[in-house]
């Protein structure tokens, strides 16, 4: 999959709705549960983070669920990328972006959305041919300030900014003409997941998803 298509991909993905949930599941058996309220409440892209041993079977059990595209999120090296495409995965997240992980994800046809901080790391991905990159860690690297500042000079990119993003600050970050959506965990806290309250998390992915791009 070449650097172009893989970031039309991307960005169709994260043109569904204006947040797509990054998600930590440490107990597989929630997944579809947790993927119908996320995609009940209108946020059918969901991220899944190879954080915990149970994501990769967290990722094969929300990709059965109709309606939803399931991606895996931390994806650090060229295992992960083949071990989530094989779960299930329609595409992948990084914190930051390796010749080695670009080089995995283009061989093995996933999508990937790249993590950039600064202009030069989301220039040597332009410069392969990404233009749909995850800004990350957004409030740290300075947030919907910095992130506009890129809109100028790199008005070719578009971002999914992500790391301390919440419901607070969403608008400032889809207010930018460089942004297609927004990313965060604030819709599916750790607590109401292990008290499988679907009906909370799916009342907190409808608030998210009724924010204006
Ligand atoms: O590791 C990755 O590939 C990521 O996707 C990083 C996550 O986007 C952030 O860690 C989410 O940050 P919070 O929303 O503040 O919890």
């Amino acid at each position: 999959m070449t650097p172009e298509h893989a970031s039309e991909l991307t960005a169709r993905t994260c043109q569904l709705a204006p947040v797509v949930p990054v998600l930590v599941l440490d107990d597989a058996s929630k997944a579809e549960g947790l993927a119908r309220a996320l995609i009940a409440g209108g946020l059918p892209a969901l991220e899944v983070t190879l954080r915990t041993p149970a994501a990769l079977e967290a990722i094969a059990e929300m990709a059965k669920v109709d309606g939803g595209v399931v991606g895996a999120g931390t994806l650090l090296t060229a295992e992960d990328v083949e071990k989530a495409k094989e779960a299930g995965a329609s595409f992948g997240v990084s914190p930051g972006a390796t010749k080695r992980l670009l080089e995995a994800c283009e061989a093995n046809d996933l999508p990937l959305l790249p993590g950039a901080a600064t202009a030069s790391e989301a220039m040597a991905l332009l410069e392969r041919g990404y233009k749909t990159m995850k800004f990350f860690p957004a409030e740290a690297a300075g947030g919907a300030k910095a992130l506009g500042s890129f809109a100028s000079p790199l008005p070719q990119i578009r971002f999914c900014p992500t790391g301390g993003v919440s419901l607070k600050n969403a608008p400032d970050y889809l207010a930018l003409p460089n942004t297609l959506c927004v990313g965060g965990s604030w819709v599916a806290p750790k607590d109401m997941i292990a008290a499988e309250d679907w009906a909370g998390i799916e009342a907190l992915a409808a608030e998210a998803a009724a924010l204006s791009r």
